[in-house]
């Protein structure tokens, strides 16, 4: 399975920008024959999370006509990263996911709000989990300070998920937390973890990248750039159940004790 992760500059407060830079990402990509094509977090108008009331998606009707429509002409799977949406009971930071046939398979709402940039301010936390099938293939996708909570990602695996995407804002001054967070869930899940992070800066942050791919042995795949620009891994998705046999971690579990 051939991923591009998109590592953009995203455009603060302007969603006109980032809708067509978004488009012209995914054509890249999709001609290159990806199979996924992967976001970053809150690509539509980064945190300007003052002025949701006039920047969020409303119901995420842009963004679901955009996926659905590049994902059908192009046949290629859209890890949407996140949006900033405005649902009827407020504003949510919120993923979706469209197959090769344009349908949208999944909808997640971030669960854990990060209060170091005032998510909880501004938005509501998601309720729910968020698995789906991309060409056959269980997956996972949480958002960015979810990664921070090991349960949240097993719950995730437990369900199937052999991988787990994860889209983010993460800012250059806890680069090194996201490096290891991600490549210690990819080892004790034996999963696949594709983490897609934004680069350029904010008023309020800078981000470097260092969007990652790491296979279930922990092998890191892709890591270190720092600009923007589309960047591909290949996944060998048999590695999973052999990993898993290897060191069968899974049946290894005391649910007895914990
Ligand atoms: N956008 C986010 O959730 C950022 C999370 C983060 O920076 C962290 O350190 O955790």
């Amino acid at each position: 399975m051939k991923i591009a992760c998109v590592q953009m500059d995203i455009a603060f407060g302007n969603p006109e920008r980032n809708f067509e830079a978004i488009e012209t990402y995914i054509e890249e990509a999709a001609n290159a024959k990806a199979d996924v094509v992967v976001l970053p977090e809150m690509w539509n108008a980064g945190y300007a999370l003052d002025k949701l009331d006039v920047l969020a998606d409303k119901d995420g009707s842009r963004t679901k006509e955009l996926f659905s429509r590049l994902a059908g002409a192009y046949e290629v799977n859209i890890v949407g990263g996140s949006v900033a949406t405005k649902k009827r009971d407020g504003f949510y930071n919120t993923m979706y996911v469209a197959s090769r046939t344009g349908e949208i398979v999944t909808e997640y709402d971030k669960a854990h709000l990060f209060k170091l940039m005032a998510e909880h301010h501004f938005l509501n936390a998601g309720q729910k989990m968020n698995i789906f099938e991309l060409d056959g293939v269980t997956c996972g996708g949480i958002i960015c300070y979810d990664l921070r909570f090991p349960e949240w990602i097993r719950a995730h695996t437990l369900h199937g998920a052999h991988i787990m995407f994860i889209p983010a804002e993460w800012p250059a001054a806890r680069i090194d937390h996201w490096q290891l967070l991600l490549q210690a869930r990819a080892i004790e899940n034996q999963c696949f973890v594709v983490g897609v992070n934004r680069t350029g800066d904010d008023p309020n942050n800078k981000f470097n990248g260092h969007t990652m791919v790491v296979a279930p042995w922990g092998e890191v795949l892709l890591s270190k750039q720092t600009g923007e620009g589309i960047f591909y891994a290949e996944l060998d998705l048999k590695q999973v159940e052999a990993v898993r046999k290897m060191i069968p971690v899974f049946q290894d579990r005391r649910t007895d004790l914990y």
